[in-house]
């Protein structure tokens, strides 16, 4: 009988990597192992070029990995056709990324329904789900507001919340803040420590070290090696 009680994990890689075909080939993800439980909060962190994005790509199920297995909640997505890969992307993962993608008319509200079109929320339930969503990210009376007229920050919330509305396993974000003026990025961190606080997954990736401070646990990359500290920075 297994004795862990700790959460499963949401990510487990075991010897992923991935390598670019060209003369000559080139690494750009060395065989890396990696777990993520329910509810950590991870950075992972590296100068330009080290592999963030070719990470990304595979733990968002946006690129296949040239060797080694990922397993998304329990699922081996290795073993499936890229149209349950879909699904399970979809389903499971909702992204952040540095420029918000919002539909500019439309309003906040809208833009979060939209993004349960596919997820078979019955109409009626789908604006309820966008203004809780909106409210998780402390945007109820912007609901009613159009992109174009929010601050940067005010829009990265309405993307986090569209993330969000399907309730996903894992929320992975890509430079969260690299558009953001100060303010606007420390209201981002401090959602981002309010859904950790909620038992939410999170996944960001950032060059920026004060980004990757925020999380509880950091791994880094460099030249394509992912690394992780054995005793945490304070
Ligand atoms: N499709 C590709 N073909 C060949 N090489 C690639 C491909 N995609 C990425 N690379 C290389 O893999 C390495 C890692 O790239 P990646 O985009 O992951 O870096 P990064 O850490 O995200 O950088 P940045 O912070 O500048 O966005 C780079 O050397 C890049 O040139």
């Amino acid at each position: 009988m297994s004795t862990d009680v700790r959460p499963a994990p949401v990510i487990r890689l075991s010897g992923i990597s991935r390598s670019f075909g060209g003369k000559p080939p080139f690494t750009a993800l060395h065989p890396a192992d990696l777990s993520v439980r329910q509810g950590e909060y991870l950075s992972v962190t590296g100068p330009s070029g080290s592999g963030k994005s070719v990470l990304l790509h595979l733990l968002g199920l946006l690129d296949t990995p040239s060797g080694g297995r990922y397993e998304l909640d329990g699922i081996d997505t290795g073993a499936l056709g890229d149209r349950d890969r879909s699904t399970l992307r979809g389903r499971r993962i909702g992204f952040v990324f540095q420029s918000f993608h919002l539909l500019p008319h439309r309003t906040a509200e809208e833009n979060v329904v939209l993004a349960q079109v596919y997820h078979q929320v019955p109409r009626a339930r789908r604006a309820e789900a966008a203004r809780e969503a909106l409210r998780l990210v402390g945007l109820t009376h912007r609901q009613d507001a159009l992109p174009t007229t929010m601050s940067g920050g005010e829009r990265q919330r309405v993307a986090i919340a569209r993330a969000l509305v399907n309730r996903p396993s894992l929320l992975l974000c890509d430079e969260p803040t690299g558009d953001l003026d100060s303010a606007g990025a420390g209201a981002v961190l401090d959602h981002f420590d309010e859904l950790h606080a909620q038992g939410y997954t999170l996944v960001v990736i950032s060059h920026d070290p004060a980004v990757a401070a925020r999380a509880g646990r950091r791994v880094a990359l460099r030249d394509g090696v992912l690394s992780e500290p054995t005793e945490a920075i304070s």
